[in-house]
């Protein structure tokens, strides 16, 4: 007879930020009272800064964690702990690679922010030793686990528009200024290079990623993409603009995914000027509406019904006591279900697809002649590198 006990995973978060913020706030909503779920739970073990203890004194405090949360002042510290199942990775994609490795290495089950590495062989060793450690490890493209994904996908393979010949997507976000600038600091970590910054790592991934979850994720027999981009330098060196053309021509189908730090999708900030993602049949069309990382908004054209329209809205659940939602804990549940059951992967968006979306974003990126230092792209895991002791 199934357990109506709740299986508990248990969270040690790497990195103080902005992300592990508010990820961390999901992670401790109440699943029953937020978003129907019984079946899996999560609990904050313990947090790490690469800064000092006390930060990571102050991050418990600030989302709320339990009084019984360990605050380390090293990543070193956080892998070791014996009581923590899985650690987030919540630091600058520049320092996934050096520090999902550390998790990995440990033993520990891993998910890591996007963009999961900044090459893609980086991404292939990660893989390697998840597989060599037989732990789970997961890149955080939460969009994948929000419901209007699931039901996106479900359309499409109900049939519903017919075969998927093109997808058009973009996420920008307009921040062109009079000076000539994109409004952030040179040295923030969204165009700076040693940061791994640029639009296609940070937000270019989401446009991909609906190219890919409507029509690569669904193929029956997967087939290599051909990448053709456009890339607009920055003044830092990273990209501000990138436009890539994925074509699978064994399956007549192309995706063209879009990314700018200077326009943005839509012309007000929740997007809600047009679809942010175009999904076409050759018997009808789904249109996405809002940012996305997480739209909101579904319309379905079906050419066999005269192009009547059926629009679909959806919400992000809030605890009532946390007064506190952000969308992130459904990938959070997937990761507590995979660990319970035993997978080291998820299906929704399995290693392989992983890879396959960093090899393209490495070949735009190599087409518009971007490149990052060394420190950052090198393979070779390095326990000391300053990337895992934050003595920068
Ligand atoms: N899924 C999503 O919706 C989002 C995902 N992200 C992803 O999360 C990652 C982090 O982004 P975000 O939280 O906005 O970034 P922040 O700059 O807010 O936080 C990054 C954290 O990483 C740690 N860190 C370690 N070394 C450095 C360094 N050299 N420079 C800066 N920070 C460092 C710091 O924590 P400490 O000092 O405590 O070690 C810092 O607080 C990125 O990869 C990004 O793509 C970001 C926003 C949204
Ligand atoms: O992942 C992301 O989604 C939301 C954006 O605000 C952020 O820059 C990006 O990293």
């Amino acid at each position: 007879m199934a357990s109506n006990t709740p299986f508990t995973l248990k969270w040690g978060i790497m990195a103080t930020g902005w992300i592990a913020e508010t990820f961390t706030q999901d992670l401790l909503t109440n699943p029953a009272t937020t978003r129907d779920v019984h079946d899996v739970r999560h609990e904050v073990v313990a947090a790490a800064s690469s800064s000092s203890k006390q930060r990571a004194d102050e991050f418990l405090v600030k989302v709320k964690a339990p009084s019984s949360a360990k605050a380390y002042g090293s990543y070193h510290e956080l892998v070791a702990d014996p009581d923590i199942d899985i650690i987030y990775v919540a630091t600058p994609h520049s320092h996934h690679f050096q520090n999902a490795m550390l998790a990995l290495e440990a033993g520990k089950n891993v998910l890591c922010e996007k963009a999961l590495t900044v090459t893609a062989s980086q991404a292939r060793k990660l893989v390697d030793m998840a597989k060599k450690k037989n732990v789970f490890f997961m890149e955080a493209v939460w969009t994948r686990y929000q419901p209007i994904s699931i039901k996106v996908r479900e359309l499409i393979q109900s049939g519903v528009i017919g075969p998927v010949y093109r997808v058009v997507a973009d996420l920008s976000f307009g921040n062109d200024q009079p000076d000539g600038t994109v409004s952030f600091a040179d040295t923030h970590r969204m165009v700076n290079p040693d940061l791994a910054g640029g639009a296609l790592l940070d937000l270019g991934i989401y446009s991909l990623t609906w190219v890919f979850q409507t029509m690569y994720h669904l193929q029956k027999e997967k087939e290599k993409p051909k990448v053709v981009a456009a890339v607009q330098k920055y003044h830092t060196g990273a990209d501000e603009s990138t436009s890539i053309i994925v074509q699978w021509p064994q399956h007549k189908s192309q995706g063209i995914a879009l990314t700018s730090l200077r326009l943005a999708t839509g012309v007000d900030k929740e997007n809600t000027g047009g679809p942010a993602i175009r999904i076409q049949g050759s018997g009808g069309e789904i249109h996405v509406t809002g940012p996305a990382f997480r739209p909101l908004q579904y319309k379905v054209i079906r050419g066999d019904a005269g192009g009547k329209i059926e629009t679909v809205d959806f919400s992000i659940p809030k605890d009532p006591e946390r007064d506190w939602g952000h969308g992130m804990f459904w990938e959070a549940d997937e990761c507590a279900r995979c660990i319970r059951d035993g997978k080291k992967e998820s299906e929704s968006l399995p290693w392989e697809e992983s890879l396959v979306m960093m090899e393209v974003m490495e070949e735009a990126l190599k087409q518009g002649g971007v490149t990052y230092p060394d420190l950052i792209t090198t393979d070779v895991f390095d326990a000391q590198s300053p990337l895992n002791t934050g003595k920068r």
